[in-house]
């Protein structure tokens, strides 16, 4: 837009009306040409239609054609700014300076997203050019170096030179796993009647549900080849149970196996975490005799530990050698491999893994709360805090984390997360934290729970005279370590305690002191007790050895 005379010029070439405004182009909305507008006069560039004398289109304009245009891309230097053309030598002896650089220790390769390695790296490649080079020199190798004399090639080993060896080492790997399945048999205690029982059951339509690998621990092959190497290198085998479940916490198929395997070997029931059970039920466990002998003869003897992970060995061992020589972890698995420990001079103590024996029809949950994983690496630790509840007493969990009046497990967590400041992003509770926090303090004692000892009706009618001879049903010898707090030692003397009264005050006192000890739960030295005690129908045992080596460490 001009200004002054050439402005008015302008406007009175556009012949424009006196005011001048209405129809001039101005400055904004319609001063410049749209796009589509230069479009449509761009397109009438290229000429218009020919018509003839009658007003017929005789040739189209370009626009109006329907013939394809020819499409082109032109190209561009670019496209090629990037690379070299080099000669085949040339890549050879890059390659070769390449490999060099690369196999000595003392160079580093810089920036070698700069440089072409997937040429370099050719050879590497297992598809494409190179294995189909490989491929050909394979098929052309020459006979000589697979056949000959001078063969280099490995040739497959056989082991048999005719058809009817193999036939022969094909019966021989089938008897092998035959007794390989008897072994496992043994080892998982069923027998074969049961077994088939058990197939024709199957029949039925059952759901198994997936479950997690973290549930097969102390399974592994290794483990119980550890466990082998005990049991044989064991004159005694002390299999520790927890007193909170002893009967879950028995492997009887090991049981059964030194029963058939081992019979000489002396089989010895340790109930440890007594401090966790009141006394009333640690006394229905005591049995009452001492032992009156064992391997007189014998220079040496050896003492196994066996039993479920984390139910105490290592704390039995440290107790009895009033030193800390073996590691303890509120954790399963903490022991790895056996170890040898001087008692004295002619005993040892021999430390094991913890195993689980397998088969036991036990659910994940039941694993779990065996205390045999770990907490940590269990998935939705939440679907157990169900059974958790279940075993234990409103009033004892009311107590341990002041929470009361919820409908469900979930809710539970909730509340606790809440009341513990447990939020994640958001706001929202951390449930899964909060239920392996409460896993924790169930396995470790926290929350007070313990599975009632099995009564008779005999028994029942008998009162707790019977109840003291229960252990005798196990017909086996049984020890009892009492680890953990100092006052709990007095259950031992206890065990005359016949009143029901007593025994109802002693429960009182016992979850009044779990529930003030915030504590972990250590195995104290100065908390040691012991007693040897074996019950009635147990096998006789030879000498006074044991006995007497532990002389001051036996309260009987
Ligand atoms: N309250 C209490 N806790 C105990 C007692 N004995 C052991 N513990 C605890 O139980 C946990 C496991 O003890 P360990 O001796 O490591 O158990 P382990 O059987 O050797 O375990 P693995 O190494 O898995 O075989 C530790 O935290 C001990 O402090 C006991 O008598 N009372």
């Amino acid at each position: 837009m001009g200004s002054g005379k050439k402005e008015a010029s302008r406007k009175e070439k556009q012949g424009k009306t006196s005011d001048g405004m209405s129809n001039v182009k101005t400055k904004g909305e319609n001063f410049y040409r749209s796009a589509k507008k230069a479009k449509t006069l761009s397109m009438f560039k290229e000429g218009k239609a020919q018509r003839n004398s009658t007003g017929k289109i005789t040739k189209a304009a370009s626009y109006q054609s329907r013939d394809k245009p020819q499409a082109r891309i032109e190209p561009n230097r670019k496209w090629f700014g990037n690379t070299r053309v080099i000669s085949q030598d040339a890549l050879n002896s890059f390659r070769e300076a390449m490999a060099e650089r690369a196999s000595d220790p003392y160079q580093v390769l810089l920036k070698s997203n700069k440089l072409p390695m997937s040429l370099v790296r050719d050879g590497e490649n297992k598809n494409g050019l190179k294995q189909h080079q490989a491929k050909i020199q394979v098929e052309s190798a020459p006979f000589g170096d697979t056949f000959g004399p001078k063969a280099q090639r490995k040739r497959v080993k056989l082991d048999v030179g005719s058809l009817d060896d193999l036939a022969g080492q094909s019966t021989k790997m089938h008897q092998e796993y035959a007794e390989r399945l008897e072994h496992a048999r043994l080892l998982s205690g069923t027998s074969e009647d049961q077994e088939q029982a058990g197939e024709a059951d199957a029949e039925e339509p059952v759901i198994s549900t997936a479950q997690e690998p973290i549930f097969s621990k102390g399974q592994s092959r290794r483990i119980w080849n550890e466990l082998y190497k005990v049991i044989d290198s064991s004159d005694v085998i002390l299999h520790v149970l927890d007193s909170r479940d002893p009967n879950g916490t028995r492997c009887r198929s090991v049981e059964k196996y030194i029963r058939e395997e081992a019979p000489h070997k002396h089989l010895v029931f340790v109930l440890n975490k007594c401090d966790l059970v009141p006394t009333g039920v640690a006394t229905d466990r005591h049995c009452s005799r001492q032992f009156s002998s064992l391997h007189a003869s014998r220079k040496q003897i050896s003492v196994g530990l066996i039993g479920y992970p984390n139910v105490g060995k290592s704390s039995v061992i440290n107790t009895l050698r009033k030193k800390k020589v073996c590691t303890v972890a509120p954790i399963p698995g903490e022991t790895k491999v056996w170890q040898y420990i001087t008692l004295m001079k002619r005993i040892y103590l021999i430390d094991c893994p913890g195993v689980v024996p397998p088969n036991q029809g036990d659910s994940p949950e039941d694993i779990l709360l065996k205390g045999v994983v770990r907490v940590e690496n269990v998935q939705n630790p939440e679907q157990y805090i169900a059974a958790v509840l279940r075993k234990t007493k409103p009033q004892h969990i009311e107590r341990t984390y002041d929470v009361r009046d919820f409908n469900s497990p979930t809710e539970f967590l909730e509340v606790l997360a809440r009341k513990g400041g447990r939020l994640l992003k958001g706001g929202e509770a951390d449930v899964d934290g909060v239920a392996k926090m409460v896993l924790n303090d169930f396995l470790r004692g926290k929350i007070p729970w313990f599975t009632p000892p099995p009564i008779s009706e005999n028994q029942e009618e008998k009162g707790l005279e019977g109840r003291k001879g229960r252990l005798g049903e196990m017909g086996k010898v049984e020890m009892q370590v009492s680890g953990g707090l100092e006052s709990n030692s007095a259950h031992l003397e206890a065990k005359g305690s016949d009143d029901d009264e007593d025994e109802e005050d002693e429960f009182e006192g016992f979850e009044e002191r779990l529930v003030n000890d915030d504590s972990d739960v250590e195995m104290s030295d100065d908390s040691e007790h012991v007693s040897f005690e074996h019950a009635s129908t147990a096998p006789t045992v030879d000498s006074l050895l044991l006995e007497n080596s532990f002389k001051d460490r036996i309260v009987a």
